[in-house]
Order: structure tokens, then C-alpha cells, then sequence
């Protein structure tokens, strides 16, 4: 890398709706076919239970830093980060003008898909690209690959889908979640935001109902990456979407993968950026070796 070279875009607009449509971009090199046959970008989606305003595609910058100042870096043609409008957060209450914070599914997952399509048709990398995802953005990466049922839009066609997925720290089962935090009020507050109040909606939309096999036949490797000090999503949601890979194919090893990762920190462990940028090394050491 080039660090006199080093190019980076803030507020790239995908979307009129709101504020909040636009995404980031860092590109360590100059762009070309050559470099893109044997690099991959990184995608990032962030996390924030679908509604968190403080959390936003500059979550992804502490990892993105650690990467540009490794070696890894030579294997990176370029990262997006992502912001997507939000759901009203319960106690961070948005003014009630702010198109940006009234989102509702699948308002979340249409703004990813709109923004992927509008960076693949900017850098033309295809499906040579990780798509990463923190906390909810996780849940959004599986969506990306999942059959694209709740799309209203022609958008479906126009979007790659990525050769492997990195889910940190993700929900991967809503009712699980929900069940298993049934103590804190919270937790159902916050799908029902995002989601309204049908089970059967949040069970469709969890990733741990998707079939891989008929949306997703050019995934490569799926890498689950949680830790076990997680305070806020428990380890159980990385074993209910491990479960349901191993039932779709997914192995440890093979032509489609399903690793494990044990992370350390707690849930936002994203703003030290060492733990992120680890996980983003391992998906791609893995992607190259079988
Ligand atoms: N991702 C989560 C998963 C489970 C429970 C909470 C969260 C949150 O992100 C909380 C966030 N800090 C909020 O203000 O809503």
C-alpha cells in the first residue's frame, strides 16, 4: 500500500430518503481489474439493535485502521461501511420529523441492498467481497444472502452476493432472543421496533430460517465470531445459527464453511478495533486456504 495514496469518502449518497442513506468508502490503492482478481473488499454493516443512533458506519473505523497498518492489507482492494436508516429507539426518543429514524422493517435490509448495489456498480468487484456485520448488521449480512422475499423493489437483480459472510457478536433468532431475555422488557421493545409485534415475521426475517442452498449457492464460508463475554447477545444465538448451517451443508472444511471464531471483550468490543480487524484476518486467511 501506497499510504500517500490512500483515498476516503465520507457521506456517498445511495438513497433520497434520508440522512442517513449514504456509506463510506476507503480505498488503500488505486482501483483496477488487476488488483481486483486477486483482492476482495470488505463490506460493513454496523450494529445498534436497529435502532441505536450513536452507533453508524464510523463504528467500522477502529478495525478499518488496524487493517490499513497490516499486512493483511495487500489482500484488501477496498472497505464500504454502511449506514441504513434507523427504528425510533425507545429511550433516545427522534424528532418526529426525522425520516431518518422511523424505519421499519424492511425498510433496514431495502437500505443495505440499495447501498451494496450502488458500491458494486461504483467498483465492479462482483462477489469478490466479505461482507461483514456487527450485533444487528449481522443479522443484515445473513439477510443480504437470504431469499429476498420482502423486497418491494426490483433491486434483488442488481446486487452480488458476497463470497463469505463475517457475523460478529450477531443475532441470528429473534424469538430465541427475545425468549431468552424475556426478563429485560428491552429486548422485545427493540424488535418490535424494527419488526412489529409478529412472531411469525420475526422467525421469517431470523437467519436461522433462511435456506442457503436455494439463495445463496455461491456462498464460500460463513465465519461466526462471538465472545463468549458478550453481555448483550448470549453465546446461544451463535449456536442456534451454527446448528442451522451444519443442517444446510456448512463444515468445517470443504467448498462451503462454517467456522467458528471465539472473540474476547464485550459486545462493543468494535471500538478497540483489535478484535474486528482479527476476525476480518481470519475470514480471509480461511477464504484462501481450503
Ligand atoms: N445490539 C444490542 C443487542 C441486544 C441488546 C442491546 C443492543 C444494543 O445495541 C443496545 C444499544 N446500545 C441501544 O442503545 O439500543
Amino acid at each position: 500500500m501506497n499510504p500517500d495514496w490512500l483515498q476516503q469518502k465520507t457521506d456517498v449518497r445511495y438513497a433520497p430518503h434520508s440522512a442517513l442513506n449514504t456509506y463510506q468508502v476507503c480505498l488503500p490503492r488505486p482501483p483496477s481489474p488487476e488488483s481486483l482478481e486477486k483482492r476482495l473488499w470488505i463490506i460493513y454493516i454496523h450494529g445498534g439493535a436497529w435502532c441505536d443512533p450513536d452507533q453508524d458506519a464510523t463504528t467500522f473505523n477502529p478495525a478499518q485502521e488496524v487493517l490499513l497498518q497490516s499486512q493483511n492489507i495487500e489482500q484488501i482492494a477496498g472497505f464500504a461501511s454502511i449506514n441504513y436508516r434507523l427504528a425510533p429507539h425507545s429511550i433516545k426518543i427522534p424528532d418526529p420529523d426525522d425520516p431518518s429514524r422511523h424505519a421499519v422493517h424492511p425498510d433496514h435490509i431495502q437500505d443495505v441492498l440499495a447501498a451494496l448495489a450502488h458500491v458494486q456498480q461504483t467498483y465492479l468487484f462482483g462477489e469478490r467481497y466479505i461482507l461483514v456485520g456487527h450485533s444487528c448488521g449481522a443479522t443484515l449480512a445473513f439477510q443480504v444472502a437470504m431469499d429476498r422475499q420482502w423486497r418491494a423493489t426490483n433491486l434483488s437483480n442488481k446486487i452480488v452476493s458476497p463470497l463469505a459472510i463475517l457475523a460478529i457478536e450477531g443475532i441470528y433468532d429473534l424469538p430465541a432472543l427475545v425468549e431468552h431475555n424475556r426478563e429485560i422488557p428491552y429486548y422485545r421493545t427493540f424488535v418490535t421496533s424494527a419488526f412489529r409485534s409478529d412472531e411469525a415475521v420475526w422467525r421469517s426475517v431470523s437467519p436461522t430460517s433462511a435456506d442457503l442452498n436455494a439463495s445463496w449457492p455461491t456462498g464460500k464460508l460463513v465465519v461466526i465470531a462471538h465472545s463468549r463475554d458478550d453481555e448483550l447477545v448470549e453465546w446461544q444465538q451463535a449456536d442456534l445459527i451454527l446448528q442451522s448451517l451444519q443442517g444446510q451443508n456448512f463444515h468445517d472444511s470443504g467448498a462451503r464453511k462454517a467456522r467458528v471464531l471465539e472473540l474476547s471483550g464485550t459486545h462493543d468490543l468494535w471500538r478497540g478495533g483489535v478484535e474486528v480487524a482479527r476476525a476480518v484476518e481470519f475470514t480471509l486467511k480461511e477464504l484462501t486456504s481450503s
